[in-house]
């Protein structure tokens, strides 16, 4: 099994590039679909294992799809097929993002049924009954969802029980192409919801209000291919800061944009992580010396979900007792045994965690439960004594391009190495 090694106790310094995020680059690959004729070029496009199951789901449904670079072109022309099978679906939840765009198009989509996944059971009910309400008929059975409309969708009004991001998403692509007007009242708010709509626009929809909480979409007959850059990753961003406050370091994140990052910056500084702004990104110093706090994750503008356990890191280091409360997933607490084999002192009561920091970490072999945990156990081995071995990493593939050459290039002493390596370096080590 591959392996990130680390071997703590470096300070991270300089400049690392974000990519374009995962979390807008999906939506937006399956809003291609949208566009009855011409070919949509996306710019900044990460090289993420998401991004390619991605390009397979559309890659199967006959559409043509070229990756070059970080350049993405897709075709998306008469005849496709309208199915997402389970080995996709599997593979990434985030499939199910192409019902929306499948239904609008061609009044029919047929995908896998998503199941829970490491941070909770993540049903897609909201989405459904979004689809319901602008006229389509939901079948589930024999792990399939089965989604049809009797000609184009109409146009509705509708309010969200919770602000879901793909509900917010799905529901956005359907609606483009219905007839008459659709308002999403207690939308999603998300940086990833607005590059959304303006990939839609370019395309030639009629969205507005996206990155607020009542979204209106006017349908149109029909839209066409066009060009989009995709924003930065606010959350791989906020990864690389968080590195460079926990070890003490200087580094600049160039690309990460204060305004999506707000509810990261605030907690960093009320730590004592100096954060400024530069001509190209956001610069992180820290001494190291920081001081405890509490988080509760929220949808946006509340602090990310996906921030949480990389937060946890930057409480382990300060000084004093932190709370950590996740309110947008029922189980996004699995990294918090890993994190105990390294010697960290937290315990689970409900919905929260609490922390107790300032004790130092110990290397050890611990495995990502999932993508964000990874990365959080990979900070951890920056700072602990001696080696930490993280294994499992398919996880930190799916959102994260080429950490460990980026945290390497900072300064830490990391390496990715084969499975017969790892086994090499584990003897030398005993
Ligand atoms: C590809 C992508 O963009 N993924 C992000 C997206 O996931 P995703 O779009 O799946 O997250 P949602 O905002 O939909 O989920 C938030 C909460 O709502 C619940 N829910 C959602 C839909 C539904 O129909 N019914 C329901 O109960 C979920 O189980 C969860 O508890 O937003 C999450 C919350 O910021 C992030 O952690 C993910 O990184
Ligand atoms: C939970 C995440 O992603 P996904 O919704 O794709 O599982 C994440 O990016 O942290």
């Amino acid at each position: 099994m591959e392996k990130i090694i680390i071997n703590g106790g470096y300070k991270l310094n300089g400049n690392v590039k974000a990519e374009g995020a995962k979390n807008a680059v999906l939506p937006i690959i399956a809003a291609t679909i949208l566009a009855e004729n011409g070919t949509s070029t996306l710019t900044n496009v990460p090289g993420l294992a998401d991004v390619y199951t991605m390009n397979d789901v559309l890659s199967n449904i006959d559409a043509k799809v070229e990756m070059d670079g970080d350049t993405l072109k897709v075709t998306a022309e008469e005849p496709l097929k309208t199915e997402a099978p389970f080995e996709f679906v599997t593979k990434m939840r985030a499939s199910v993002l192409v019902i929306g765009p499948l239904l609008a198009r061609f009044g029919h989509a047929n995908v896998a049924m998503p199941g829970g996944c490491a941070i909770g059971s993540r049903p897609i009910d909201l989405h459904l009954k979004g689809f319901e309400a602008m006229g389509a008929k939901v079948t589930v059975g024999h792990g399939f969802v089965e989604v049809e409309s009797n000609g184009r969708l109409q146009g509705a009004s509708i309010y969200l029980d919770m602000a879901s991001v793909g509900a917010t998403e799905n529901i956005m692509m359907a609606a483009s192409l219905a007839d008459g007007v659709t308002t999403i009242e207690n939308a999603a708010r998300e940086p990833e919801i607005v590059d959304l709509a303006d990939f839609i626009n370019a395309l030639g929809g009629k969205i507005s209000g996206a990155g607020t909480s009542t979204v209106t979409i006017e349908g149109v007959a029909s839209l066409t291919g066009a060009e989009h850059a995709i924003i930065t990753d606010r959350i791989e961003a906020g990864t690389f800061m968080i590195a460079a406050a926990i070890t003490g370091g200087d580094v600049t994140v160039e690309g990460a944009r204060l305004t999506d990052l707000r509810a990261l910056v605030s907690k960093m500084r009320e730590m004592g992580v100096g954060v400024t702004e530069t001509a190209t990104g956001l610069r992180v110093t820290s001494t190291g010396a920081l001081t405890a706090t509490d988080i509760k994750t929220l949808p946006h503008p509340g602090f990310p979900t996906d921030m949480q356990s990389q937060m946890m890191t930057l409480m382990l280091k300060a000084k004093g007792s932190s709370m950590v409360t996740e309110t947008v997933f029922e189980n996004r607490f699995m990294h918090v045994d890993e994190f105990r084999r390294m010697n960290a002192m937290m315990k689970i009561e409900g919905r929260s965690v609490m922390i107790e920091g300032g004790h130092e970490l110990q290397g050890a072999d611990v495995k990502a439960t999932d993508l964000r945990a990874g990365a959080a156990l990979v900070l951890a081995g920056l700072i602990a004594d001696g080696v930490t071995r993280v294994s499992e990493l398919y996880h930190i593939d799916r959102g994260y391009v080429d950490f460990v050459g980026k945290l390497k290039a900072l300064g830490a002493d990391i390496e990715r190495v084969s499975e017969v390596e790892a086994r090499i370096a584990e003897t030398a080590t005993v």
